[in-house]
């Protein structure tokens, strides 16, 4: 008898060509996708659209811009807890540091930062940015409706789709020192709809299984983590998961990563489809951001599932 393998992420092809809605391989991704998001939360994502060049001037802009002095990155801040600069404070863990851009598939969400940055702002980071968050979010767009239309709730895609708006984040993770802790982002689950993330070459992300075992993540520049956050658990009624997952630094090289986040705007309600005698209503309608702001309350951050506590039924 072989020995057990530690189980991991499932990969999932998206640069096959012809991969357009209603085709054979649309509807063979789907059942991937939906398998995927139930066992896992989360996929592999192979993912051609994004030029190794942009993914080369992408880490190389996160390195200048990391390199600036920890006053101007102070400065990008937001009323949205996690949207703003993040690093070297109490109760985060020392190695990591990360700024978000608010409305990053947007010209202008992409100029407010970098005006705040740079004097004069800086237009390659800007291009570079936008450039790569509009092709990521093809991605998350191309799994939003593979989900919507798999549950068969296709009617409710426009609506959610223009109420959708995006949090772009970027990490460093410098490696940890002799003696010093190796844990680069402790494990949690994200309050976003979906997560999609990528990263340079230095690993060190793990996502646990349903069964408490942590998958590691060999990076590569076509490969993309899809993810669920709980504000889809949540609209799912409980049918998707939404992993924990963290970062662990093994290496002395920095790692740096992204994040395109999803958020809805407005009221999330659970699409009556999803409601049935086997799977009575689990939560009330909910706001994503009121979600996103009690899991930063003192009440919030303790708990096991943030949504259950927040608007469980
Ligand atoms: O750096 C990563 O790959 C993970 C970051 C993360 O989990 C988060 O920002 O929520
Ligand atoms: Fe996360």
């Amino acid at each position: 008898m072989g020995s057990l393998s530690p189980p991991e992420l499932p990969v999932i092809d998206f640069s096959k060509e012809n991969m357009k809605p209603g085709t054979s391989s649309w509807l063979s991704t789907c059942k991937d996708v939906m398998y995927a998001l139930e066992e896992y939360g989360c996929f592999v994502a192979v993912y051609d659209k994004v030029p190794l060049t942009l993914h080369n001037d992408l880490f190389s802009t996160l390195k200048d811009l990391f390199d600036l002095p920890i006053e101007t990155k102070r400065k990008n801040v937001s009323d949205l807890p996690y949207y703003g600069y993040v690093g070297n404070q109490p109760f985060i863990p020392s190695l990591y540091e990360g700024m978000g851009i608010d409305n990053a598939i947007t010209l202008e969400g992409t100029e407010d930062f970098a005006d705040t940055m740079w004097p004069g702002g800086n237009d390659h980071f800007c291009k570079t940015v936008l450039s790569y968050s509009m092709l990521v979010s093809e991605l998350e767009q191309m799994v939003v409706r593979m989900v919507f239309e798999s549950y068969g709730v296709y009617q409710h895609h426009d609506s959610h789709k223009e109420s959708t708006t995006y949090l772009f984040r970027m990490m460093k993770y410098r490696g940890p020192e002799k003696n010093e802790a190796n844990v680069g982002c402790d494990a949690h689950t994200d309050k976003s709809f979906i997560t999609v993330l990528h990263q340079n070459q230095v690993s060190g992300l793990e996502v646990k299984s349903k069964d408490g075992q942590w998958m590691g993540f060999k990076p590569s520049p076509s490969s993309f983590i899809v993810m669920a956050g709980e504000a889809l658990l949540g609209w799912s009624n409980d049918r998707i998961n939404a992993p924990f997952h963290r970062v662990v630094m093994s290496e002395s090289e920095p790692r740096y990563s992204v994040g395109l986040f999803s958020f809805i705007k407005g009221i999330i309600k659970v699409p009556e489809k999803l409601i049935d005698e086997k799977n009575p209503l689990r939560f009330k309608p909910f706001e994503n951001f009121g979600l996103l702001r009690y899991f930063f309350t003192e009440e919030g951050r303790g708990k096991e599932s943030t949504i259950k506590a927040y608007c469980g039924v």
